[in-house]
């Protein structure tokens, strides 16, 4: 199903070690109450982490509306509810790290994950915001941990009128989308032609955001 991959490739320590994020997060203001929060390798040595989740999680085609038909998203999912254990003890970490750290900014714990996995350059997801939740009409934060090969991360102002913004997210990587981000802007994962492998997208969110 996959593409070949050599984890080492991606990451050559060990140990899982994750940095503080206190001194590591850059915030970049996007207008409109949104905001971004960027940590390039926030998490090294975690190649084991990318193998394990590409072969242990049950992963199952997306399947969402469209106009008048059902059609298939490219990509593989695996939703992980608020109160399920998620499938490895490092996203646990990951997950309480993240909530710690936006606590006071949150008031509330990041309690579900989304994971994607992206198996090539055709996979994809088109524009959307996360607003089948909370995220329509309140602020909130999505914190997306990458895994794998490095895609972009697009995000526009809903309704047009500037340039996307691009952020490639490689192995380790974390992103964080807060403020008004999921109603006022857009983001997207654009489908690519270079020979490229697996990518698996980690997502926390607070409860009821979707
Ligand atoms: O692949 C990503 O990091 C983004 C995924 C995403 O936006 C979503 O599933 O809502
Ligand atoms: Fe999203």
């Amino acid at each position: 199903m996959f593409a070949r991959h050599q984890a080492s490739l991606f990451d050559i320590a060990d140990v899982p070690t994750i940095e503080p994020l206190g001194g590591a997060l850059t915030r970049t203001e996007l207008g409109a109450g949104a905001w971004l929060d960027t940590c390039p390798s926030w998490l090294r040595g975690s190649a084991g982490l990318f193998d394990e989740l590409l072969r242990s999680v049950p992963w199952r085609r997306e399947r969402r509306p469209m106009y008048d038909r059902v059609v298939d998203v490219p990509r593989l999912v695996c939703y992980y509810p608020d109160g399920i254990a998620l499938p490895h003890p490092l996203l646990t970490e990951l997950r309480d790290a993240l909530s710690r750290h936006y606590a006071p900014e949150l008031g509330e714990r990041f309690t579900t994950a989304g994971l994607c996995c992206y198996r090539d350059g055709s996979d994809s997801v088109a524009w959307h915001g996360d607003t089948a939740g909370r995220g329509a009409d309140t602020d909130t934060m999505v914190a997306i941990v990458s895994l794998g090969a490095a895609r972009p991360l697009l995000l526009r102002p809903r309704g047009g009128g500037a340039a996307s913004l691009r952020y490639p997210q490689g192995h380790g990587d974390l992103l964080v989308m807060g403020g008004s981000c999921q109603r006022t802007w857009e983001h997207c994962v654009p489908k690519t032609a270079q020979p490229i492998g697996p990518r698996i997208s980690v997502q926390f969110r607070p409860r009821g955001v979707r």
